[in-house]
């Protein structure tokens, strides 16, 4: 569902590799798509696919696997217009940041076909409308929510493996949401605040502190909140706020070409998650509000 950065990314290395994909877009994405093919773009190279794509109109029949790819802001008109593809034992894996989409999905589907996802990677689309993968990480997670064994757990890991991205299937999919989530928070308040990449923040006065305060409260927020972070994701974190490279987040990407932010999902609920545990985080707070106006702004 969407074949933009994300959709376009992990469907288009499915469909290289073979396995059995149908992109649901919407006339203009799918008017590129025939011109252009999907094109893939990355450190590794360039990939035409030519995908086989259908329109809500056009959309018939369940699917076993639904990858829904959509912007938060997307999410009700994409449950929607998704809905007739989802069959009794369609399995639902979201790649959305942040954790709202869990309860709408649960709420259109059923917990038994809404299952978690996380996806890692950093991509965009160009001026041409191809996707853009701008470093070496593509990594997908997923599993059902309540973490208990499912027999359609091996026939979804088959369908997301023997491709070029790591697939990770997983039983603790909530607990992994929940760390993407800091994750994303943390980089997207630094970046959007600073207005600048993790080198540039970094190399600036003040910046290696500035990151290290606004990891600190994101952290703090996972623990209070009953998710405590697990060390490979503090380790990520870290990683992640780290070095001199051009590394960015989606919402700043969206932020300087005047695009929409998912500024609720992402920073708006989580500032809302410390509020609830008495967590001080005046720094994420800080950059929901800069987004916040910088959205007004744009309506
Ligand atoms: N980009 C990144 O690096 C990462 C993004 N994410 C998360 O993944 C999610 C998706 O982001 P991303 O892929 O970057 O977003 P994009 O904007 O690049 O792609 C979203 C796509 O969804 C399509 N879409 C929206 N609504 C519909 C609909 N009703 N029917 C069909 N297609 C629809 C849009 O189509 P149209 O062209 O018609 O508008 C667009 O192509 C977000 O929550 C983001 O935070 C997570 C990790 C990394
Ligand atoms: C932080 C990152 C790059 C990790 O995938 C991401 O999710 C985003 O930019 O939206």
């Amino acid at each position: 569902m969407g074949a933009g950065a994300t959709g376009g990314y992990f469907g288009g290395r499915l469909a290289q590799a073979g396995k059995d994909v149908t992109f649901l877009v919407r006339p203009g994405r799918q008017e590129t798509l025939r011109r252009r093919g999907l094109r893939l773009k990355g450190p590794d190279g360039e990939t035409v696919v030519q995908p086989h794509t259908v329109t809500a109109d056009t959309l018939d029949g369940h699917f076993d696997l639904v990858v829904l790819a959509v912007k938060s802001y997307g999410l009700e008109q994409a449950l929607l217009d998704m809905a007739p593809a989802v069959g009794p034992r369609t399995v639902v894996v979201p790649l959305l940041n942040g954790m709202r989409h869990v309860d709408e999905l649960e709420g259109a589907f059923g917990p038994e076909r809404a299952w978690g996802g996380v996806c890692l990677i950093s991509a965009t689309l160009d001026d041409d409308g191809d996707v853009v993968q701008m470093s070496g990480l593509h990594r997908l997670g997923y599993g059902p929510l309540d973490g208990a064994e499912d027999e359609r757990l091996p026939e979804v890991t088959y369908a997301l493996s023997g491709t070029e991205f790591d697939s990770n299937p997983s039983l603790t999919i909530v607990q992994d949401m929940w760390e993407k989530w800091m994750f994303l928070a943390t980089l997207g308040a630094a970046t959007t605040l600073m207005r600048g990449s993790v080198g540039e923040i970094n190399a600036a006065p003040g910046g290696l502190d500035l990151g290290a305060r606004i990891a600190a409260e994101a952290m703090a927020v996972l623990t209070a909140a009953g998710h405590p972070a697990r060390p490979g994701a503090v380790s990520l974190l870290r990683t992640g706020l780290s070095g001199t490279g051009v590394s960015t987040s989606s919402m700043y990407r969206d932020l300087v070409r005047g695009a929409p932010v998912e500024a609720d999902a992402i920073l708006g609920d989580f500032v809302a998650e410390a509020a609830k545990h008495d967590v001080p985080a005046p720094m994420l707070s800080a950059a929901y509000t800069a987004l916040s106006i910088y959205s007004a702004r744009r309506a």
